[in-house]
């Protein structure tokens, strides 16, 4: 029983310092799981201050991390930014895949590439967020931070360490959520985040101090004490985050932190999120929802098929691609050939640079306007923002119907992330997330064991 515990405590000991509570392939995992996985991949130091899972050093103390020390925070806490916490360097990942062939039973192989070239820094207390459709490759960029993913080219920096040469390092000062909730149902909240803690060698007052902390913070007060098998989706995710915060990680590396969530258990992990950063450390999240990342995120870096096309601040990133953006429907349910006609009639009058057509909204043209265009249309410059568009709703209006539309309707309003997206990407991002769906589910993929560090 003591051989069996202390086995178990070692293995668990690597998921703490990981601080992942999913598996390595992102799937839920039981905490008997999570060892095995866990301990497959690395050499477990031993830990002889572990006793049936309490930590007995006293000289183990949560500021006992040196890389703690690394943060780029002054000494109330606020960002000074001038070394990234988080660097990624050109980093190409692709993986060996398996796909049915069409005319016969075989598989083919087949290459997938997930990451191509991506670069960027993430600065201590930015909340930093990766957005993307379904397969350009957030999780996997969060994986090659995390250090379960070893890149093909490049390399990733954790706090100036580099995530294969010194995992174990970059462990130390990581907290990993993934997307699916990786709790045992045989637990309460509160032992999960006693058996957690000690692994993380945290002396008991202080444990409990904290968990009574993250229980406030997350509002976890009605469940904690309650078996975790009872809990919803939303309140396992919830301790799932309460789980990763609580060795205070310098880092926080959250995969799509609120998908599938109720608007209350959303706004609770957003503000545990931002309280986070505000305190001076790091998160970085993958989401593809535009809104979450609008309100959540300091910074955004938008992926897309692998490859980083833009980032920045939302409100950077929107002032980038322009002033307002233009929906014009020349009829309700407009047919493609009408609305191509429609829009080259608009091009052919110098009216319109930057448009689309939009599928997915029965042919709506798509319409991205700077200020600079009113200017060359030569639109009264002491006009204000908003008179001068209605301006040049107005030439729109009248150039359509000029050229023989009935113009059905058209609708104003500011650029959003979408637009951005959009604009980046050449094409929608509601229809590059369903693409990429459609192409998934035609991949047949062989469930496969992974370890814990792919090569
Ligand atoms: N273990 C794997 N084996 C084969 N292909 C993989 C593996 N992991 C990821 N991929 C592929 O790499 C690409 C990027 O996947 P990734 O999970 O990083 O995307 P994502 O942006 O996180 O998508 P989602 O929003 O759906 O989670 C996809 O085409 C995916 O099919």
């Amino acid at each position: 029983m003591w051989q069996t515990g202390l086995h178990s405590s070692t293995s668990l000991y690597w998921s703490c310092t990981l601080g992942a509570t999913g598996t390595s392939t992102g799937k839920p995992a039981s905490v008997a799981h999570r060892c095995s996985v866990s301990a497959a991949g690395f050499r477990a130091a031993p830990m002889p201050c572990i006793r049936r899972g309490v930590c007995t050093s006293r000289t183990h103390s949560r500021t006992s991390n040196p890389l703690k020390m690394q943060r780029n925070t002054d000494p109330a806490g606020n960002s000074i930014g001038i070394e990234p916490t988080v660097r990624v360097e050109d980093v190409y990942k692709s993986f060996q895949d398996k796909k049915k062939s069409l005319f016969s039973w075989r598989f083919e192989a087949l290459t997938v590439p997930a990451l191509r070239g991506v670069s960027l820094d993430v600065y201590a207390g930015e909340v930093f967020g990766l957005l993307g459709p379904n397969s350009s490759g957030k999780t996997t960029l969060l994986r090659c931070m995390s250090t379960l993913c070893k890149p093909d080219r490049g390399a990733v920096y954790v706090l100036g360490k580099h995530t294969v040469r010194e995992s174990f390092a970059v462990r130390h000062c990581i907290g990993v959520v993934f997307q699916d909730a990786g709790v045992d149902k045989i637990l309460t909240g509160r032992e999960h985040m006693e058996l957690f803690g000690n692994l993380y060698h945290m002396p008991p007052a202080h444990l409990r101090r904290r968990i009574d902390e993250l229980v406030g913070m997350l509002e976890l007060e009605p469940y904690v004490d309650r078996l975790t098998g009872t809990y919803s989706g939303g309140i396992k995710r919830r301790l799932d985050l309460a789980l990763g915060l609580l060795h205070e990680p310098s880092v926080l590396l959250l995969d799509e932190p609120t998908v599938g969530l109720d608007l209350s258990s959303r706004r609770v992990i957003w503000n545990a999120v931002r309280k986070y950063a505000t305190a001076g450390n790091t998160i970085v999240f993958t989401s593809h929802y535009l809104e979450e990342v609008e309100i959540l995120a300091d910074r955004v870096a938008i992926l897309d098929e692998g490859v980083s096309i833009a980032v920045g601040s939302p409100p950077d990133l929107k002032r980038q691609i322009g002033g307002r953006r233009f929906t014009i429907r020349v009829e309700e349910f407009c047919p493609e050939n009408i609305a191509q006609a429609a829009l080259e009639a608009l091009r052919s009058e110098g009216i319109v640079e930057r448009a689309q057509i939009n599928a997915f909204d029965y042919n709506a043209l798509e319409l991205f306007v700077e200020p600079e265009l009113l200017d060359q249309l030569g639109i009264d410059p002491s006009l204000n923002e908003d008179e001068a568009y209605s301006v040049y709703a107005e030439r729109i209006r009248q150039t359509l119907k000029g050229k023989g539309f009935d113009l059905f309707g058209i609708t104003e309003r500011g650029v959003s992330l979408s637009d951005v997206y959009m604009s980046f990407a050449g094409r929608d991002f509601r229809a590059a997330d369903e693409a990429a769906r459609l192409d998934a589910s035609t991949k047949k993929r062989k469930p496969k064991r992974r370890s814990s560090l792919e090569s």
